[in-house]
């Protein structure tokens, strides 16, 4: 498949798979840990699944007259033609699943997130837009364009369906999460559930309104940018008379791993981040800690999870006039291997106990299960740099993205003790905040916030 504009209408329609299923039958569902080569940096061994398909493969199945029916066809297809190349931008990340995608998916490199506040107060028009959303984004996850007939095949005299910019551009292993934020069930008059209360403000804040809170977000991530860029551009437009953007957010060099079949990248003061993160083959542990039980709050919000968003300028500069020593006592970490202060590689635990040689406040120790009451939360953050400040320096950071059960139980108690205690908090600020609902995954024929909307 490709956004050439030959794509058929409907990317889900039995046409490219076995009745029911979607497009991208090779994968597990979204939100299963990863099996294959897209988005982990490990090669693919032979046994994998070829979960990293791409839009050509994807157009020569189909253009061949294959019928997938499921996962058991598509390796039978493998079998019988030797060594399809994994597809290196990631290939599909299948959309519907259990979870939604973009929360335990290997992270992309890129991130395209943005809020949007409605314009008018009418159900109907938001169960419209949010159909639309969730049909165009399944197409765009798949590798299609956004609609049928696309940038190119329609009406020449009316505007294109798609915007073009991604034609010919691979799936890139693109996911598109969705979340409502409490301003919106405010405005529905649908109680708010207690974990989607306000953040309290933390010591320190220099929060924007125009980097904070919003109805509902999108969070786009690819290997490519001008795919999750296209994404979420198309989802904006569609959304035009429905919601407008409020703020929005493009990041790159993902500052999390989210599976143990990545490498750990660097944020922007140089340490690998996202160590000690929780991973997509901890079940036990996302159950615990990310997936609301169906026992908690709505039974629209069961199985779903809470996102915290915090867009943190860091003083670079500064930090780059900061002896080592003092950048490896503030973070807890040593600079280059990652490694706990004391220890000698990366995924050595942390000495926190008595006689540590981890300073008393550094993050690593503030932040940490022991230090919180046993709360951890699944990182999945960016660097950004926007530009520069007018003043010489860089507008840089780290847009900290975090799925949680309870923002309240977790990311509170964690940033309190980060806002008071931790001495990297002089190099760096916190200028937007956000707390977004996640649904659940979607089944079949389903449509984000569905279960909200329709009851
Ligand atoms: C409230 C939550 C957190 C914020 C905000 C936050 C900001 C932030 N973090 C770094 C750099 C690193 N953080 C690291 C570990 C780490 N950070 C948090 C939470 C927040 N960080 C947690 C829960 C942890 C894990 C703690 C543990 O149990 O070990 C690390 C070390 C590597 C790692 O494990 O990821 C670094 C480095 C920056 C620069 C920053 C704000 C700009
Ligand atoms: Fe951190």
């Amino acid at each position: 498949m490709t956004r050439s504009g030959t794509d058929r209408a409907d990317p889900s329609a039995p046409a490219e798979g076995a009745a029911g299923t979607a497009p991208t039958a090779p994968a597990a569902p979204a939100g299963s840990p990863p099996q294959g080569p897209g988005g982990g940096d490990r090669p693919p061994s032979g046994d994998e699944q070829p979960r990293g398909v791409s839009r050509r493969r994807l157009l020569g199945w189909t253009g061949a007259g294959a019928a997938l029916a499921g996962a058991g066809a598509v390796a039978g297809y493998a079998a019988a033609r030797p060594g399809p190349a994994p597809d290196p931008s990631g290939g599909v990340v299948p959309f519907r699943g259990p979870y939604q995608a973009g929360i335990v998916t290997p992270a992309q490199d890129r991130l395209h997130f943005v809020a949007l506040d409605l314009t008018s107060v009418d159900r109907a028009s938001l169960r419209s837009l949010l159909q639309r959303w969730t049909t165009a984004a399944e197409r765009m996850t798949a590798g299609a364009e956004a609609a049928p007939g696309g940038a190119v095949n329609r009406n020449p005299e009316a505007p294109p369906s798609d915007t073009g910019e991604a034609l010919g551009l691979p799936a890139s292993a693109l996911t598109i999460t969705f979340g409502i934020g409490g301003s919106l069930l405010d405005k529905l008059g649908v109680p708010r559930p207690p974990e989607l209360a306000e953040l309290p403000p933390f010591q320190g804040d220099q929060l924007d309104p125009a980097f904070s809170g919003g109805d509902l977000c999108l969070q786009a991530c690819a290997n490519d940018p001008q795919v999750a860029v296209h994404a979420v551009r198309n989802l904006v437009r569609t959304g035009f008379g429905t919601t407008s953007v409020r703020w929005s957010q493009l990041g790159f060099g993902r500052t999390s791993s989210t599976s143990t079949t990545q490498q750990t990248h660097r944020n922007l003061f140089g340490f690998k981040d996202g160590t000690n993160n929780l991973k997509a083959e901890d079940a036990g542990l996302l159950d615990q800690q990310v997936w609301v039980p169906p026992t908690q709050g709505p039974a629209w919000m069961a199985g779903g999870t809470y996102l915290v968003a915090r867009r943190i300028r860091m003083h670079v500069e500064t930090w780059d006039r900061t002896s080592l020593a003092e950048q490896e006592s503030l973070t807890g970490r040593t600079k280059g291997e990652g490694a706990p202060i004391g220890q000698a590689q990366e995924f050595d635990p942390p000495n926190l106990g008595p006689g540590s040689p981890i300073d008393r406040d550094a993050h690593i120790r503030l932040a940490s299960a022991q230090n919180n009451g046993g709360a951890r939360i699944l990182r999945r953050g960016y660097n950004f740099v926007d530009g520069s400040d007018g003043l010489g320096h860089l507008n840089a950071g780290l847009f900290f993205v975090a799925f949680m059960r309870d923002p309240h139980r977790q990311f509170v108690p964690m940033q309190s003790a980060l806002a008071r205690r931790d001495k990297m908090m002089e190099y760096i600020e916190h200028t937007g905040s956000a707390v977004f609902a996640v649904p659940p995954g979607l089944a079949d024929g389903a449509y984000w916030g569905q279960r909200l909307i329709d009851g």
